[in-house]
Formats: structure tokens, C-alpha cells, sequence
């Protein structure tokens, strides 16, 4: 620890703060929140931070931008103690700290709230926000009065006796905002943590950040959604190849400026102006049920292992569970991108694992280009042409300690370039592997790095050039760009529309409303486990899309955008 600034106000005392005012008020004099000087942070073959300076005030919403592996989530892990920097120093209200691990950083009031929420989900909201701040016994009326003054003073709407596992996604991320604030945070660091919300629920987290900014408290968040940082945020830092190279003023600058800044490219969309929709059948859904029991036979993808041939676990329990998927039925043709839109957990991820062949349906059949293959093992049906990019890359995607070309044989291994005649090829899968990374644009130093050590958004596009390498007839695709930059937002659009031109199938999921709408030809919404209601996307708007996502429409959406005289919604 070494010196204060001469007009060090002392740091706002830990929570319950429900005035806003006395001591801790914000004024022009008061020292920035968190002043990082100089920081570097090297890893083998990389550097990921190099020579960082960035500032933030106290009491402000400050957005932290740049491409994918810029080097922003290994400064928010500096700044959080989880990660020590080679050089450059770090001043919280003025005063110079070290961390040596989140402990430290979480006493010097400084929280984080992962992208990946860390609940126990058979907890209640009470029991999950004490876990691990403070003992078990003897603190139910206490936490629970704390964490209502904390709820109701940001807005947050939390109840501390619901169980995390009724919750979704938007009330998660509200109890994980609450847990750090419990622990007496006063600077909150959120890692993208818009990419799970709909518009209205990202609307809502707004206002709670504008709230908690009005009692002094001070939010830093990673974002790759430009529109949603102009939005929101006070100051803006750009981050390219692990240094700052600038700041914005969200005031004046635009979603294209910044793109520019970022990755020095324009900002792409997503929407296509051509159809290349065929009336020739490439997957077909008719009837697909499936119980809680059924679902439980689900077996990590990564595993490639198929479920019960018997499918007697699903027959014997069959209807004495909760339907995850009730009657879905749909096709999508030769050259046809069908979107489902719906908010996470309404039985997305279990329409998924069907198709892939891993769960014991109730009822339904399942064919792909004519071939019945309702019963056919996962790897069997990657090898008759159905590629996957999941949702949890980490869970489904990848081998983290395993490196790149192994990571790109992965659910392929019996196929061409990776094997001949049977047999593995590791040479070949090797240049293959190097060719993704050339084509993707995969930052790395090389392909025997592990997964691990990649950015979150260069492991997606790893998978997506893998995936798309085995020229799949029908590809599942939910949330393709999910923590990319807006640069390989654009290339992994570019690989599905022409891959789609060549006549692939292709089911997308995403929460990114703007990319379901410009990407599809097709929409339905899926609301408690069945398809409720289906929208034209040449006329639907992403407001309308979140409003019927939370079952308040079904039947045919009629949107309200307006055509352009060539028949393009604007
Ligand atoms: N533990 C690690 N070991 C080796 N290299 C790492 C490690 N963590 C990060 N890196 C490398 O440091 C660089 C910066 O990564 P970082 O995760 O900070 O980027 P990012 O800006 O958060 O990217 P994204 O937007 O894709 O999440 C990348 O080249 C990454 O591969």
C-alpha cells in the first residue's frame, strides 16, 4: 500500500447505504474510482495487456470495448486479484493496492459478476447470496433484512426465499448484482452482461446500474453490443491488441465510430436481401415430447456417447414428469434458416439435445433428408451431416486442457481431413486446424496452445470453423456470436448465409434479437416447452419479438416495421 492523493475522500462505507448522501456523496474532487497505470500482463507467446492506462470516475457506468482477445478480460482479472500483472500499478480512491487474490479485492469493495452465473440452483436466493460470505447458522433474519434494504434500494426487485432454480435468466443476474453488493461492493466489474437478456430485460438491468450509479457506486462492463454501450455508459475505453487506444464520448460518438475504433472495420448486419429458401425438405420435427425424465439421459456432447438404445428410462417414466418439449413440430427446408426466439430455459437447449440425439423422447419423429433418424446415435448423425455450435461452449464445445487440433477433431474424429480410411491423421488434422485458425481469424500464438488460454470469442470462432469445415447439410446453431466482436460477427454471418446459398438448414437460437431477425427466414417462438407463435422477420422488430418471448402472444405476429418499396424492412 503506499500513498493517498491529498484530496482522498474516504472510500463510501460498506453497505446498507440507503441515502446517498453524508460522506460518501460524489464530488468533482473525489479521486477516480480505479486508476490502472502501465499494466502488462504476458503469457506464454502473447501479450495480453501491454503498457495499460485507464481511468474511471467514481459514480459512473464505464464501457470497456475492443476485439476478441484484446486483452479485456485478463485487465478486469488483474483488476479483480485473480490474475497478478507483470508490471503497472492500481489505485482504488486514490490509494494504491495489491491484490494477491479476489479476497483482496473483494475487501477493498470491488465485485464481479461473471458471464457464466455461479448460483446453486437448488438453493434459495437467501442461502445462495451468504454461501461462502459469512457461516450458515444464526444469520437467516439479518442477511434477510440486508438483502431487502440492498433489493429495494436498487431497484432489484430480489425475494430471498425464492429458489434460484424457479428463476431465470434476468432475476439470476439481479441475485448475483445483490451478492457482490452484499459483500460491500462499491466498484462492480459485469462481463458482457447483456448477452443472455432480451431488450425488455436489458432495459431493466439499465435502470438498476443507473440506480446503483446514483447512490456512488461504480460499474465497469465488458461488451461487444455498441448500441447498448452508447446507451448506457458515461465513459467509454477501447481496447486493441492488449492496449488502450482510446476513449470514446457516447454522447456524440456512433455504433459505426466505435466498430472503426475497435476492429477497424464497419459495422456489419446481419440481414440478408436475397432468399435462397428451397421447397425441398431438410429436417423435419413431427410431435417431439419430452418429460423430465427423458431429458435426464442427456449425456455431454462432447462425449458423443448415445443414449439408451432400449429408451426404456423414457418409456417407464414417461409422462410422470413436467413436458420440456410439448408437441414441437416444423421443417426447414434446403437453403432455409428457421429462428427460434424465446427467453433462455424454455425448453431451447432441450429441443437441441434431441436433435442431437441425446435425450429418450416421449413421442416425436425426427428425419433428415428423408432418413428417419429418431433413433440414430450422436455420432452417427454428425456423420450423416448434422453440424453444432452449442450454447455452452465450455460444457459442449470444448476440451479446455486439451490443445487447438484436438479441440478440432472434436465430434469429427471419424471424418475426413482428421481420418483416413478409419484411421486417425493427426498431420493432417494439424494443417487443417492451422487453415481454421488462418480463416477464422483465430487469434493464438499457436495450435498446441490449449483451448483455455484462448479468448472467449476466439474459442467461438475455433468452433465455428470447425463446425462449418464438414459442409454440414443441417447445422444447429445457437448463439453463434455469442462474445465475438462485431469483425467476426461478421464472417460467422458470411460462413452461415453462404453456406445457407448452398442449401444448408439451418436452426438458429439467440438472444441477440437482431441477429435472429436478419439472419432468419423463418421465426417461431418457443414460450414453456412448445411453439406458440410465429413472425414474419421481414416485418417483426426486436421489442415486439422480447414482448411475445415472454407469453404475451401467440398465434401469427403481425410486426409493425415498415417495408421499403423494394419489399426490405428498414
Ligand atoms: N491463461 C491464459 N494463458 C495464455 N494466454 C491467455 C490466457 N488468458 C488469456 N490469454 C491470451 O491473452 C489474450 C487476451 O485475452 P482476453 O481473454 O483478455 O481477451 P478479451 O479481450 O477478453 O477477448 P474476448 O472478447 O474474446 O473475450 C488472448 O490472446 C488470449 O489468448
Amino acid at each position: 500500500m503506499s500513498q493517498r492523493h491529498d484530496n482522498f475522500a474516504p472510500p463510501c462505507p460498506p453497505l446498507p447505504l440507503l441515502s446517498g448522501q453524508g460522506e460518501c456523496a460524489i464530488n468533482a474532487s473525489s479521486p477516480p474510482a480505479v486508476e490502472l497505470h502501465g499494466i502488462t500482463k504476458r503469457f506464454p507467446g502473447v501479450v495480453a495487456n501491454k503498457d495499460i492506462d485507464i481511468t474511471v470516475r467514481k459514480g459512473t457506468v464505464h464501457a470497456l470495448i475492443g476485439e476478441n482477445g484484446a486483452g479485456k478480460s485478463t485487465l478486469m482479472k488483474i483488476l479483480y486479484g485473480m490474475q497478478k500483472p507483470d508490471e503497472g500499478t492500481i489505485a482504488i480512491d486514490g490509494e494504491q493496492v495489491a491484490f494477491s487474490s479476489p479476497a483482496d479485492a473483494i475487501a477493498r469493495g470491488i465485485g464481479m459478476v461473471h458471464q457464466h452465473f455461479m448460483l446453486a440452483d437448488n438453493l434459495t436466493v437467501l442461502e445462495n447470496v451468504v454461501l461462502g460470505g459469512e457461516k450458515l447458522y444464526g444469520i437467516g433474519a439479518r442477511a434477510r433484512r440486508k438483502i431487502m434494504e440492498i433489493s429495494d434500494a436498487y431497484g432489484l426487485g430480489v425475494r430471498p426465499d425464492a429458489l434460484v432454480e424457479d428463476l431465470g435468466v434476468a432475476d439470476r443476474q439481479r441475485v448475483e448484482i445483490l451478492k457482490v453488493l452484499y459483500r460491500g461492493a462499491r466498484i462492480l466489474i459485469l462481463d458482457e452482461p447483456t448477452a443472455v437478456l432480451v431488450p425488455q430485460e436489458v432495459d431493466a438491468l439499465f435502470d438498476n446500474l443507473r440506480e446503483l450509479k446514483s447512490e456512488g457506486l461504480t460499474v465497469i462492463f465488458i461488451s461487444h453490443k455498441l448500441g447498448e454501450v452508447l446507451k448506457v455508459a458515461d465513459d467509454i475505453t477501447v481496447i486493441r491488441r492488449g492496449t488502450t487506444v482510446g476513449t470514446a464520448d457516447p454522447k456524440t460518438a456512433t455504433t459505426k465510430q466505435l466498430a472503426e475504433l475497435m476492429v477497424g472495420t464497419e459495422l456489419p448486419s446481419p440481414e440478408t436481401r436475397e432468399s435462397t429458401v428451397t421447397d425441398v425438405p431438410m429436417l423435419k420435427v413431427e410431435g417431439l415430447t419430452l418429460s423430465e425424465a427423458g431429458a435426464a439421459a442427456a449425456a455431454p456432447l462432447t462425449t458423443a456417447a448415445p443414449p439408451d438404445p432400449s429408451g426404456a428410462v423414457g418409456l417407464l417414466e414417461a409422462g410422470t414428469g413436467r413436458k420440456l418439449l410439448d408437441d414441437i413440430s416444423f421443417t426447414i427446408h434446403k437453403g432455409e434458416i428457421l429462428g427460434i426466439a424465446g427467453v433462455e430455459g424454455n425448453g431451447q437447449t432441450e429441443l437441441i439435445e434431441a436433435l442431437m440425439g441425446l435425450s429418450t423422447l416421449d413421442a416425436g419423429v425426427i428425419t433428415l433428408d428423408g432418413q428417419d433418424i429418431t433413433k440414430v446415435s450422436v455420432r452417427k448423425r454428425r456423420e450423416g451431416g448434422v453440424g453444432y455450435i452449442p450454447e455452452d461452449r465450455h460444457r459442449h464445445g470444448l476440451l479446455l486442457e486439451a490443445p487447438l487440433w484436438e479441440n478440432r477433431i472434436l465430434g469429427h474424429v471419424t471424418e475426413e481431413p482428421n481420418s483416413k480410411r478409419g484411421i486417425l491423421d493427426p498431420k493432417a488434422a494439424r494443417q487443417d486446424t492451422e487453415r481454421i485458425v488462418r480463416e477464422y481469424d483465430v487469434r493464438t500464438p499457436g495450435i498446441d496452445v490449449t483451448a483455455a488460454s484462448l479468448s472467449g470469442g476466439n474459442q467461438q470462432k475455433l468452433i465455428v470453423g470447425r463446425e462449418m469445415s464438414h459442409a454440414p447439410k443441417f447445422l444447429i446453431a445457437a448463439h453463434p456470436t455469442r462474445g465475438v466482436d462485431v469483425g467476426a460477427q461478421a464472417q460467422i454471418w458470411d460462413a452461415i448465409r453462404d453456406a445457407r446459398r448452398e442449401g444448408l438448414a439451418v436452426l438458429l437460437i439467440s438472444a441477440d434479437l437482431d441477429e435472429l431477425i436478419g439472419l432468419s427466414d423463418t421465426l417461431r417462438v418457443m414460450y414453456r416447452g412448445r411453439l406458440v407463435a410465429d413472425a414474419d422477420p421481414a416485418t417483426i422488430t426486436p421489442e415486439e419479438l422480447g414482448s411475445a418471448m415472454t407469453g404475451a402472444a401467440t398465434g401469427h405476429l403481425e410486426g409493425t416495421e415498415e417495408q421499403s418499396e423494394d419489399g426490405d424492412a428498414r
